[in-house]
């Protein structure tokens, strides 16, 4: 990396930046590169309209597993969770999508944005795989030189149209004890990690509400200054992945990841973002995505498990989570 910075300014950049993916499991390669062209922009506004379609009809639509599968998965999981082999453990599925012809990366970009305009947006060529393309509300880090930000969230619940019931799926997850136990998993973990690393550090008591354009997400900001200097893709990649996409304890959760979910994440679950030489930087979760890969398009979405979960209802949990992908291709006409 460091020849690469070297490389970057000899070619005029005066402070040139790491971007791209790290993918969900670290031992596989990562998407990394210096470009030699760099500009930060300030944030523009979500496009208020958009020009044309992003694609037909899916001409096939395969999920990966089916319900079946995952509520078995699910099931399996929770025998784990009941034994007491793991705290939790985070299970995803995805969505096989073909069509006649390739959608339009752009438009589905700017449908995104327009849907979904406070997320942490991404589109980005993967050599070989296709664009992945998301909209994911979920920080892992944002640093400055030592000061940092993270907003973990865990606990979900889908949202209403109409607002009474959307007020009460927000006071319920407030309320609901398997959701607070889920997300407490994740604040304590992220807790235990940054302590040592750090001068301060203020980890809020309870957590808020953070709304997407579907779901209400327990959330819980942390902020700190770090002793020691640490760039930003350094700490990134030590919280990464958090029980938030991963579970917990981590090695036993990546293990029932790896036995119960049919197909290998890749990106999925990863983390994107950038850190410039000087250590500064911000990484998303890359959640609420999809790869675009000519005529096939892939789209995931997890759940996180605990010993009081439901498979039904983790089932529907990946579905509206799905949605918000569905909704850019124009595939889901639901408005929340
Ligand atoms: C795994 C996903 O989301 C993660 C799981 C959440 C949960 O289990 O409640 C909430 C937000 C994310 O940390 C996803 O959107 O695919």
């Amino acid at each position: 990396m460091q020849q690469a910075f070297d490389d970057a300014r000899r070619a005029g950049l005066s402070n040139p930046a790491v971007v791209g993916v790290i993918p969900f499991d670290k031992a596989q390669p990562s998407r990394l590169f210096v470009p030699r062209h760099l500009a930060f922009l300030p944030p523009s506004a979500p496009p208020t309209a958009i020009c044309g379609l992003p694609c037909g009809a899916a001409r096939s639509c395969i999920e990966q597993p089916g319900r079946a599968g995952f509520c078995d998965a699910v099931n399996q999981a929770l025998d784990l969770l009941r034994e007491g082999r793991i705290d939790k453990a985070v299970l995803s599925r995805l969505l096989q999508l073909e069509f006649d012809e390739p959608p339009c990366a752009q438009t589905i970009f700017q449908g995104l944005r327009q849907q979904n305009p406070e997320a942490y947006h991404f589109a980005v060529d993967l050599p070989g795989e296709g664009v992945l393309i998301g909209a994911s509300p979920e920080l892992l880090l944002r640093k400055h030189r030592r000061a940092f930000s993270t907003n973990p969230l865990a606990g979900s619940a889908k949202r209403s149209l109409d607002p009474l019931t959307d007020a009460e799926a927000a006071r319920a997850l407030l309320d609901s004890a398997k959701d607070q136990h889920e997300h407490r998993l994740v604040i304590d973990d992220l807790e235990r990690q940054l302590r040592p690393l750090c001068r301060t550090l203020n980890v809020p008591p309870a957590p808020t509400l953070l709304k997407t354009a579907r779901l209400w997400h327990l959330s819980t900001r942390i902020d700190g200054e770090l002793q020691d200097e640490l760039s930003a893709l350094r700490l990134a990649c030590r919280l990464h992945p958090t029980p938030a996409l991963c579970g917990f304890p981590t090695a036993a959760a990546k293990q029932v990841i790896a036995e119960l979910e049919p197909f290998d994440r890749g990106v999925f679950g990863g983390i994107i973002g950038w850190c410039d030489a000087a250590g500064n930087g911000e990484w998303a979760v890359v959640i609420r995505c999809g790869i675009i890969q000519q005529t096939r398009v892939r789209l995931f979405a997890g759940a996180g498990l605990v010993s009081a979960s439901c498979p039904e209802a983790e089932w529907r949990e990946t579905g509206t989570k799905l949605g918000t992908m569905l909704a850019a291709f124009g595939l889901d006409k639901e408005a929340v």
